[in-house]
């Protein structure tokens, strides 16, 4: 609940409407096409017109005026939301529940599992440096399955969720009718990213399809239709690209940055185009009266976002860049309903207006999307049974030829004869991405290091066709239960699932072939499903989290197997976009172990990942690593590394054994007489800043700092391309 989806911003248009109401700035550049290539950001154009703050609304002078003349309302950002929400509450709890992750049922489960709470706090009290530690997993809320739609859809219906309440005909899990309110998901369709061969493979095909656009897609059209709408999008994301490469291109000329270090003052003129940026008193005196009304604030991130993409121009006199972030920094907290210190985490992470389109992103459902299991059917197979039940679904892309992207259905997809039978799995599309990643092979021996509720334990059974052996661990026993549903629902024959701490590994059992570690995260990439992440993560939960990460992940590389013959491979991957847990966790993982080396991960898309960061420098081969993003590829935000573990030399283990000292000793493994512990030296001033930070909430006594702050200097501009590239 809470989130600006359902507060703020109208259910998407239906597709002749947005077809209707592209965004200025596209407008532009594109004729209107067929709208089911429309792509995550041009729906959003015509969904939320008026109210979306997309990169084209930022700076269409149109939709500015739009604001401008709602801007009676007398109420604060929260009491409209307030008065919106019970409007709405009827249509739309379910649907939010739905989007959630629909994962209340699922987290239960969390909450009465203590033994990771149990196992971690000894494990964290174990290490080098558990003083500076001030707190242990009980106190963080990790992300644990968002991306995993199984445990939720299974009980309730896609569809049915957003159906009219009064269609009380068919009740769940019976079929619904398709006659009524449209579903999100009929009004939304679009595809997830394909690869830039789709769309070569597709361009013969494109006319044909657009004859039989409005007719029923069969199996012989199918393949087709698709391929089409994929290319089709393709040009469209191209074309973002262009777009933001161009903005930044213009902001560079400009003198422009994205760093926010050099604060220089604008040369604008205060209040030119009717808008100046609030003084601190002002904005003080807003927060008295109860906060700024919502579509004061809409105007005025809008005109941060332009003010702030040619700041040497339209910046006013006297005022800093860092003033107009900082306000729209603000703005975005209160208008998506983040808290602070997350708003800004996130926005540092892209060019503005970028960083607008990514929290506009957040505040859309993803496709729903299924995994077929070829242990159990053919995806024709099954494409065409779940057609004959009433089911509108494509292929997700030439990039898998497991998946489907359902549209809209009249039966609940969590409950077909089909789902039961274990044909498919209810699964986010990046699920997919770091098993094709790890491209685990029949007879092999694999490790799920974090499993559950296993998305990912049964697609590897399925790749490795029910051969060799998937170990399927998580440390949470309770969820370990979902798991073991779920491996026999799918007839997976090679899964033993056992529930030890990550950490535990290799010395409760080592030698794989492959390794999978989908770290417990902060699910910042899944905000679109748990909006609770919005408000529930601080500064301390993500020293936490990335330093149970980098445990983790060395754990993760001694239990792989440089000796193997067909793999020696461990795929990382989380579903949150923060640099700590991604890019930092792979960076601290190849300087700790010289004997590994990341590899290309396989996928054809995503963007690299940064190789420079806030001041940071990363190893350069980072850039093999992957991101991917709600409102670049519209499914949830991922991000995958792929590493060759290879033999250590007699010379180096010695040497690492050295600097790793008596921790090493601790917890020796099994695996080649490798040491594993984690050296924890260099989370030392993160650890003790976040000490500092809880002792100061608390009202103690802080000790002034003997080191300065281990604080990261903001992105330069190369970083910010790069990012984009
Ligand atoms: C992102 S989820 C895994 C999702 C799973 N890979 C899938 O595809 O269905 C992360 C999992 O890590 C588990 N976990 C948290 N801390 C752990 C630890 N120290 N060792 C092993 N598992 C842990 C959580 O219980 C959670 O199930």
């Amino acid at each position: 609940m809470g989130r600006r989806a359902k507060h703020k911003q109208g259910a998407p248009a239906p597709y002749v409407d947005a077809a209707d109401k592209p965004s200025a700035k596209k407008l532009g550049k594109r004729k209107a096409e067929d709208e089911g290539t429309r792509n995550v950001k041009k729906m959003k154009a015509g969904a939320s017109e008026g109210k979306s703050l997309s990169k084209g609304s930022g700076k269409g002078k149109e939709n500015a005026g739009k604001a401008k003349g709602g801007e009676k309302g007398s109420q604060s950002v929260k009491t409209k939301r307030k008065e919106v929400e019970e409007e709405e509450e009827e249509d739309e709890d379910e649907d939010v529940e739905m989007a959630a992750g629909g994962s209340s049922e699922g987290w239960e489960d969390v909450e009465e599992g203590v033994s990771l709470k149990v196992a971690a706090k000894s494990l964290f009290h174990g290490s080098d440096d558990d003083e500076g530690v001030v707190g242990d997993l009980d106190d963080l809320e990790i992300d644990e399955d968002v991306d995993e739609l199984d445990d939720d859809l299974l009980r309730g219906p896609v569809q049915e969720l957003e159906f009219d309440s009064d269609e009380d005909e068919d009740p769940a899990p019976a079929p619904v009718r398709l006659k009524g309110k449209k579903s999100k998901q009929q009004e939304r369709p679009a595809k997830i990213i394909p690869t830039l061969s789709d769309a070569s493979s597709s361009s013969s095909d494109e006319e044909e399809d657009d004859e039989d656009e409005d007719g029923p897609i069969t199996m012989a059209n199918m393949e087709k239709r698709s391929r089409a709408i994929d290319a089709k999008v393709v040009r469209d994301t191209e074309l973002d690209l262009e777009e933001m490469q161009a903005a930044v291109k213009d902001g560079e000329e400009d003198g422009d940055d994205f760093d926010g270090e050099e604060d220089e003052e604008g040369e604008g003129e205060e209040g030119e185009g009717g808008f100046s940026l609030p003084t601190a008193e002002e904005r003080e005196e807003e927060k008295k009266a109860g906060g700024p009304q919502v579509h004061a604030v809409q105007r005025r991130m809008r005109e941060c976002v332009r003010v702030l993409e040619n700041f040497r121009k339209l910046g006013a006199k006297g005022r800093s860049r860092s003033e107009y972030v900082s306000q729209l920094v603000s703005d975005i907290a209160s208008y998506y309903g983040y808290n602070d210190f997350l708003a800004e985490k996130l926005f540092q992470l892209f060019p503005v207006s970028e960083a607008i389109e990514f929290f506009e992103a957040n505040e859309i459902p993803r496709p729903v999307t299924i995994r077929t299991n070829t242990l159990r059917t053919r995806r024709r197979d099954l494409a065409q049974s779940l057609i004959n039940r009433g089911v509108n679904l494509e292929p997700i892309g030439k990039w898998t030829n497991v998946g489907l992207q359902v549209f809209e259905s009249s039966v609940p997809i969590g409950a077909t004869p089909e789902y039961l039978a274990g044909h498919y799995m209810l699964q986010a599309a990046s699920s997919f991405l770091p098993v094709i990643a790890l491209h685990p092979q029949p007879g092999e021996r694999v490790l799920d290091m974090a499993s559950a509720p296993g998305g990912k334990t049964t697609h590897m059974a399925a790749l490795m066709e029910n051969t060799g052996v998937v170990f399927a661990n998580d440390a949470n026993k309770a969820r370990t239960k979902s798991l073991t549903a779920n491996v026999h629902r799918l007839g997976c024959k090679n899964v033993v699932v056992c529930s030890y701490d990550g950490r535990e590994f290799p010395k409760v059992m080592g030698g794989f072939d492959r390794v999978l570690l989908d770290a417990p995260c902060s699910g910042t990439g899944v905000i679109s499903k748990d909006a609770s992440v919005k408000t529930n993560k601080s500064d301390r939960d993500f020293t936490l989290l990335s330093h149970l990460q980098k445990q983790l992940i060395l754990c993760a590389i001694d239990s792989v197997t440089p000796d193997s013959k067909t793999g020696g491979y461990l795929v990382y991957s989380t579903c949150s976009v923060t640099v700590d847990e991604n890019e930092a966790v792979v960076d601290y993982a190849l300087r700790k172990r010289p004997n590994v080396k990341l590899v290309d991960t396989g996928l054809e898309f995503g963007r690299p990942g940064y190789t420079s960061y806030r001041g940071k420098t990363f190893d350069p081969k980072v850039a093999l690593t992957r991101r991917f993003y709600p409102h670049v590829h519209n499914m949830d935000g991922f991000f995958v590394a792929k590493f060759k573990v290879e033999k250590r030399s007699k010379q180096l283990q010695k040497k690492d054994e050295e600097a790793e000292g008596g921790v090493a000793g601790e917890v020796e493994g099994e695996v080649g007489g490798t040491s594993f512990a984690f050296d924890s030296d260099e989370d030392r001033p993160y650890l003790q800043e976040s000490k500092r930070k809880s002792m100061k909430a608390k009202g103690l006594h802080v000790r002034p700092r003997t080191q300065s702050k281990p604080t990261l200097p903001a992105p330069s501009i190369a970083t910010a391309v790069e990012a984009s590239a």
